[in-house]
This record gives C-alpha cells, structure tokens and sequence, in this order.
C-alpha cells in the first residue's frame, strides 16, 4: 500500500509517473531494469489495462521482460523494434552532465545497447542518485568468465597506473557463486576514486581483453526525471538545463502498490 511506502519509494514512484507521460501511443519502448525501473513498467502496464495505450516494450533484463508481460504490455526483441523511441531506465548515479553510472542490478550490457538504440533516453531516480562527480557507486564491468582473474589483474594494474582505482575489485557473488548475467558473464565491481574523466576511463577499461562493457552511460541520457520523497518531481533535460520543477499529484492506487514485486 501507498501509505506503507518509504519516501525513497515514493521518490522512485512518482519519477516514474512522469517518466510514463513521455510515451505515446505506437512507441517501441526500451523498458529498463531495478526497483526504479519496475515502477515504471508497472505504470505503463497501467497505461495499457485502462487507457488502452499501444506500445510494445523492448525489455533490458529477463526480470523485467518477465514484469512487463506480466503488466500486460506486448514484449518485442530489439532486433525486431530495429530501432527505439524512447528507453526509459534506472541508474545509480547522474552527474550534472547527466553521465550515469549503472549496472548495480547487473543487466548494464543490455541496458547500454538498448538505450543506444532509441531517440531519446529518459533516467528516472530518486534525489539520493545525484552526485557531483561520479564514482563513489562502484563501477561494475561485465567481463567473460574464462580467464576473469586475469582480466581482473589487467583492470586493476592498468587503473592503479591512471591513479583511478581506489582500493580494489570485487567479483560479484550470487550467495556462494559468482553472479551471472543474462550473457551468462560475471560481473567486477570497481571500487574507484571519484572518476575525473568518465569518458577516458571508459573507453580504456572496455579495450581490455575479457571486458565486454561498462556501466558509464556517457552521452547517452538526455533527461532525467528525479523524483522526492515528498512527491515532487524535476524534469532536468541536458540542453536546456533545468527546465521544469514540477508537483505529480500522488495517486494512492492499490492495485498499483500492492504487487510491486522487484
Ligand atoms: O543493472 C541495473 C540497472 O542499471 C539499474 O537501473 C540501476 O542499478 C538502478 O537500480 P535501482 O532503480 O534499483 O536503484
């Protein structure tokens, strides 16, 4: 139930809201993937049930694949949208530039490629997500398993020398296994110093032999919708600065509440 919700969900809640009256009808829709995310497909399915929007929705994860059928919004692949409106995603930190970072829930590679793939890419996050510099939410790489360590040493030795990392990586771990990805690969967490060229560092960790990809979003977010624990929303758009600050009517809706489930 609403009234049940911390201010950090109602935060992810209402971003999400708005975010949903970016999508019209007939839009190929890259749906993204995390708590964040799942308000939003859950609006959307929302969207479908009672105003009878069309969409059909690309998903970044089979979580959120799974969700979104669930919802009721028709689920198409990527190769078959070919190409996307808009993406509507999650992330674990923006800066001013609106560069992210994401991949906390380790679906960064489908993420990245979708969101690549549309016209537009809306973020949707809570206040707590803004930062002013990037770096302080470990960075996860996805790498492929065979030989990981050693990709592992050749991250580490080369970020060491770019004076980038912090204190070390992390393989990330489902219980007692490595997390796997829906690529079936691991993912390593690097635990960094604040990140003063994002778009250097990107480019230098995915030359790595054994790195698939990144999760530095650099130039691919063009808005961000933040939502607050007291319900208001801010559209922040990257070439127009600040452009809107607005309050989202919060709709206690219990079908809505009740079965969030991510
Ligand atoms: O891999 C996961 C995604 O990048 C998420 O969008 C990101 O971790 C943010 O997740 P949440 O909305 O749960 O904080």
């Amino acid at each position: 139930m609403s009234s049940d919700l911390s201010p950090i969900d109602k935060a992810k809640f209402v971003a999400a809201k708005r975010a949903a009256q970016f999508v019209e009808d007939g839009m190929r829709v890259g749906l993204g993937t995390g708590s964040t995310a799942a308000w939003l497909v859950r609006c959307l399915g929302e969207m479908v049930r009672d105003d009878g929007l069309k969409i059909r929705g690309v998903p970044t994860s089979s979580r959120t694949a799974q969700l979104a059928r669930d919802v009721g919004i028709e689920v198409i692949s990527l190769d078959e949208a070919k190409w996307l409106d808009i993406t509507i995603d999650g992330a674990d930190e923006f800066d001013g530039e609106l560069n992210l970072i994401k991949g906390g829930g380790g679906a960064l590679l489908q993420e990245k490629i979708v969101a690549t793939a549309s016209d537009q890419m809306i973020v949707i996050a809570d206040i707590g997500k803004e930062v002013e510099h990037l770096g302080a939410f470990p960075l996860p790489i996805e790498v492929i398993p065979f030989g990981w360590q050693t990709t592992q040493a050749l991250v580490e030795e080369t970020l060491i020398s770019m004076d980038v990392l912090g204190r070390s990586s992390t393989l990330r771990m489902n219980g007692d296994r490595p997390f796997h990805t829906d690529e079936g690969n691991y993912i390593l967490d690097l635990h960094l110093n604040r990140i003063g060229n994002p778009r250097q560092l990107s480019l230098v960790v995915n030359q790595m032999p054994g790195v698939v990809e990144n999760g530095l979003f650099i130039d691919i977010c063009d808005t961000v919708v933040i939502g607050y624990g007291d319900g208001r929303v801010e559209v922040r758009d990257i070439n127009e600065g600040t452009v809107a600050t607005e309050r989202l009517d919060f709709v206690e809706s219990d079908n809505l509440f009740s079965d969030l489930s991510d």
